[in-house]
């Protein structure tokens, strides 16, 4: 049975028009903010990756930046020179020779995307549509969208008319594939008799190590004062190519962490579930004066150097995490503390985990990805200290504030943190609006590095497949389930399109990526064409394709009368939607392009993130980003910052 939500409140939901938010008068705030920050006035044509604010120059500048004296963010000795991994001029090297020049436009096949005249057939509400796409207001519209995954037939917001602004322009997506160096591109000597896969398996038990690499364990006292004093060096002991090869054995752990989790949270299915609980965190934090006097007694050393602890952000299953003042200037810092040692794990195990969470965190330097700063070690606890962001994604998504340029630009900043993460040999494997905050210059930026793995080592050819079911529910790809190993880099681009729909539709377009979730079930049969559809033929082409996780056998094949017409079918009187057009059609026109190879069930087949920039629409998109230290604001939009539950920070537009 298909569950039918009431739309009307996203029908009903106040007009927008971009003239709203773009008259030639400012208001006062955007004339305050527009004094600060920089607006380039780019011509809405060229809006053109030329101004695509990443890629080498900004991976440059930002590890440049950073050393500056003036910069606001204080440098830590990175346990990776980021260098090591993108030397801009190897970089290039490797672009000439790669294929990533060779992007020809992507031209998708006819027969897999829709074509207006399917859109105009579906759209019913473009007359009390607006300029400005704007998925439901009404704070009514909030347990519906904690509805996870169902769609409602109903649905039939196509926004066609909604963005007329963002048509395509001329492609210019080869300065895109250029600026980023995909990690296959630094690949290394086929032939290296010491690439990985030639090298002899590391000795793993003791007696085989020879005496001279048999060093004492420094003892406890002596092991404390080295990182309360030298905390830069906390983790050199660790090195971070051997805590980050040791990700098999994390991944499996990590299963286990998530496992818990998905149990943990099983009895409700909403998108809040994904959100960390602000309102129980705030009460821990008013009962803090007791506790809060204890970890300061316990903790001088990181108080002293970062000041005091304010109220708990956010905890999940790595942690928690606070807030910090810097006492000498107000700075304030987000600092994680690392859940404590499970009974089952070894101190070293625990501290390799923590360890190589901080070490990937801190080897990237991206304005879209969270910078980390610190990680002290204090009484057998880990603190990871980062910059804050005040607002948070899912809250912003949540406050139906957002317009549709507004939307455009989080995901391109977002996708721009993870080619930048992919191009460092990384994927990160929990994507989730949860883990997306953003600070006060609009930078989306990428947090919790607890699930990322490496799978691809500098100048080793071979690409580390993941394994594991790792991330939440309504985000995960469905090879996570039916793939022992897969390619994490997949895993993420999934993810974005699936972050990319909560953002339009502000819900999720399923609970999981099973075919025994109703939602699921549809969008992956082939949608009926000419002649007969069969629902049972479709079922089974899918089941056979072992794509898709089939689940336990509780789905009762609905009576299929006849086809309507395509993309439809009337099963049991009620005509149904089949294949991708049934999530497509609720998104903006130009964006289902690439949502379609996004949401690719093959992951072989999916777009990588190279393809993603390549789409037009993508390429088109005008987005905020960074240069030099300055804010470059996009004239088409603005954004609306809106804190987490119980934050101090106000709600602001810029
Ligand atoms: N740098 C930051 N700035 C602002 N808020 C942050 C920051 N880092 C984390 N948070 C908040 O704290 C929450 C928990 O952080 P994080 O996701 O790193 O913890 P976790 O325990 O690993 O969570 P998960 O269960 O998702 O793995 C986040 O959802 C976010 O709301």
């Amino acid at each position: 049975m298909i569950a039918v939500y009431n739309m009307s409140d996203i029908r009903s939901a106040p007009k927008f028009s971009l003239q709203d938010e773009h008259s030639d008068e400012s208001s006062p705030l955007e004339k305050s903010f527009q004094d600060k920050v920089q607006v380039k006035d780019i011509p809405k044509s060229s809006i053109q990756s030329e101004t695509a604010p990443f890629g080498l120059e900004d991976v440059e500048n930002s590890v440049e930046n950073s050393h500056e004296p003036n910069h606001p963010l204080p440098r830590v000795q990175s346990p990776i020179q980021v260098k090591d991994h993108i030397d801009p001029k190897l970089a290039e090297d490797r672009y000439r020779s790669s294929s990533a020049k060779n992007f020809e436009p992507i031209s998708i096949p006819n027969s897999q995307i829709p074509s207006d005249d399917e859109a105009d057939e579906n759209d019913h509400t473009s007359s009390q549509s607006s300029a400005v796409f704007r998925p439901g207001n009404s704070p009514l519209f909030l347990p519906s969208l904690s509805r996870s995954g169902l769609l409602s037939p109903s649905n039939e917001d196509d926004s066609d008319e909604n963005h007329h602004e963002y048509k395509p322009s001329s492609p210019s997506y080869l300065k895109v594939a250029h600026e980023f160096p995909s990690s296959e591109d630094l690949i290394g000597d086929p032939n290296d008799p010491y690439r990985r896969t030639r090298r002899a398996p590391t000795k793993s038990d003791p007696r085989d190590i020879p005496s001279q690499f048999i060093f004492k364990k420094p003892d406890h006292k002596h092991h404390h004062h080295h990182h309360h004093n030298h905390h830069n060096n906390s983790s050199s002991s660790l090195s971070l190519k051997s805590l980050l090869h040791s990700h098999d054995k994390h991944d499996k752990h990590d299963k286990h962490d998530k496992h818990d989790k998905h149990e943990k949270h099983h009895s409700s299915l909403d998108l809040r579930r994904f959100f960390k609980s602000h309102q129980k965190s705030d009460k821990k934090s008013v009962s803090k004066s007791k506790s809060s006097s204890n970890i300061e007694d316990d903790h001088f050393g990181l108080f002293k150097k970062y000041g005091k602890f304010g109220r708990i952000l956010g905890s999940g299953a790595g942690g928690s995490v606070r807030i910090m003042k810097r006492s000498s200037d107000g700075k304030i810092f987000a600092v994680k503390e690392f859940r404590s040692r499970r009974p089952s794990e070894s101190e070293r195990e625990y501290a390799r985990k923590v360890t190589a969470e901080f070490c990937v965190g801190s080897a990237l330097h991206h304005t879209n990805i969270i910078e980390t700063l610190d990680i002290i070690e204090e009484n057998k606890k880990f603190y990871e200290v980062m910059e804050y962001a005040p607002y948070d994604m899912f809250s912003i998504v949540m406050s139906g504030q957002m317009t549709m340029p507004e939307i455009f630009c989080c995901f391109k900043q977002l996708l721009s943190g993870v080619a930048y993460l992919h191009s460092m040999g990384l994927a990160h494997r929990d994507l989730k609006l949860d883990n997306l905050v953003v600070d006060e210059n609009c930078n989306v930026k990428i947090i919790d590095f607890g699930s990322a793995v490496v799978f691809k080592y500098p100048f080793e050819a071979d690409i580390v497949e993941a394994t594991g079911v790792v991330g939440s529910d309504p985000y995960l790809a469905p090879e996570t389930l039916t793939k022992k190993l897969y390619d994490p880099r997949s895993v993420d681009i999934w993810s974005c399109a699936i972050i990319f729909c909560c953002m339009a539709l502000r819900r999720f377009p399923w609970k999981y990526p099973k075919l025994t979730d109703n939602s699921f079930r549809l969008f992956c049969m082939r949608p009926p064409t000419q002649g007969n559809f069969s629902e049972d033929e479709a079922l089974k082409e899918i089941k056979e394709s072992g794509l898709v996780d089939v689940g336990p056998p509780t789905y009762k094949t609905p009576d299929v009368q006849q086809r309507a017409s395509e993309h439809h079918a009337v099963i049991s009187g009620k005509e149904e939607v089949y294949g991708p057009w049934r999530l497509l059609r609720l998104l903006p026109r130009d964006t289902r392009a690439v949502v379609l190879h996004m949401l690719e069930l093959d992951p072989i087949k999916r777009y990588d993130v190279h393809e993603v920039f390549a789409d037009e629409w993508v390429a088109s998109i005008s987005m905020c980003y960074m240069e030099n230290n300055k804010v470059i604001r996009s004239p088409t939009h603005l954004h609306n910052l809106v804190s987490p539950e119980g934050s101090p920070y106000p709600h602001v537009k810029r």
